[in-house]
């Protein structure tokens, strides 16, 4: 049977006296878009960096597309657009990518790769003048200029401007189609759930949760709105068919989960009105990654 993208088991990773990774699991399928989502410091770019062989771990597995890390025919076979550093400064962003690209055996056209990434301008611009958002495409340009069987993309999408964003968006849609695996890390919750077939949420260096972003968030909807940070949500309760629930999370933002209809919509605006609350935002939506996190670790992802 064919091995999984990503496999690790029990990974630890230690700085000094701080736990970065404590007994991380993951599984990564082949050609599948598996997104890594946590609040910062979580531990994603370690556990990436330790699939692409840049870190050590101190304990634990790590198999990539079946191999340890650091095996020497990953190179050809992996992509990697790492978050900052790798491209030197004075190179120009053109010459970079056909650089690149002569490292590989059957690569994709130079020329139409920085066109696809807003970049067709920029050919014979040196790296150190490009902006953040431009190094950055140009990174994910380098990573999949070999038509690898599987990339990394750490935070592709940090800091670029929304056109950017779904240049970005398209090109990891186009992977997938062709069968690459790809592996995202993101602090985005619209990306995951946009992108990824499966998502895997970690926090202080464990898995909270994992799962397709349709079973994390579950079908059932909620009726959400904004006030007064406070209120005392007991009456309310009351008034609300049973099996209703109401909270406040975070302050002023209040969730109504239940049978979400007619009725329930009507029973929260009486209750408003009866106590002088303007509802702002009021609306009917379903669970979010966000929320999801929120419940897990009682913490907002950024
Ligand atoms: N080289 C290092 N030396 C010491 N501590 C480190 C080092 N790299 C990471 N850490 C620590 O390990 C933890 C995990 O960091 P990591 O960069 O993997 O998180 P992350 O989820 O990628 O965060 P971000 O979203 O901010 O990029 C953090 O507490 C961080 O401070």
């Amino acid at each position: 049977m064919e091995s999984p993208a990503v496999e690790i088991l029990d990974l630890v990773k230690r700085y000094g006296a701080g736990v970065a990774l404590d007994g991380l699991a993951l599984r990564a399928e082949r050609g599948a878009v598996t997104a890594v989502l946590g609040p910062n410091g979580a531990g994603k770019t370690t556990t990436v960096e330790i699939c692409e062989g840049f870190r050590t771990a101190d304990a634990g597995t790590v198999r990539v597309l079946g191999l340890t890390p650091e095996r020497p025919e990953l190179r050809a076979r992996v992509g990697v657009m790492l978050q900052s550093g790798g491209v030197p400064p004075a190179v120009r962003c053109g010459e970079w990518l056909r650089l690149v690209a002569r490292f590989h055996a059957r690569p994709l056209d130079p020329g139409a790769l920085l066109g696809r990434l807003g970049l067709a301008g920029h050919a014979r611009t040196p790296f150190r003048r490009m902006s953040g958002g431009q190094q950055q495409r140009l990174s994910l340009a380098a990573a999949v200029i070999g038509r690898p069987e599987l990339v990394f993309l750490d935070e592709p999408t940090a800091g670029l401007d929304p056109q950017a964003r779904h240049a970005c968006w398209e090109l990891v849609g186009e992977l997938r189609s062709a069968g690459v695996s790809v592996v995202l890390t993101t602090h985005h919750m619209d990306e995951a759930e946009r992108l990824a077939d499966h998502v895997v949420i970690i926090d202080k260096g464990r898995v909270v949760a994992e799962g397709t972003p349709a079973s994390l968030t579950g079908a059932e909807r909620q009726l959400r709105f904004r006030a007064r940070p406070g209120l005392t949500l007991e009456e309310l309760l009351n008034a609300l068919p049973s099996g209703s629930a109401a909270k406040e999370s975070p302050a002023g933002h209040y969730i109504i989960e239940g049978r979400v209809g007619p009725e329930l919509l009507a029973t929260v605006t009486a209750w408003c009105a009866a106590e002088g609350v303007t509802a702002d935002d009021l609306r009917i939506e379903r669970r979010t990654l966000e929320d999801v996190f929120l419940e897990l670790t009682g913490r907002e992802l950024r």
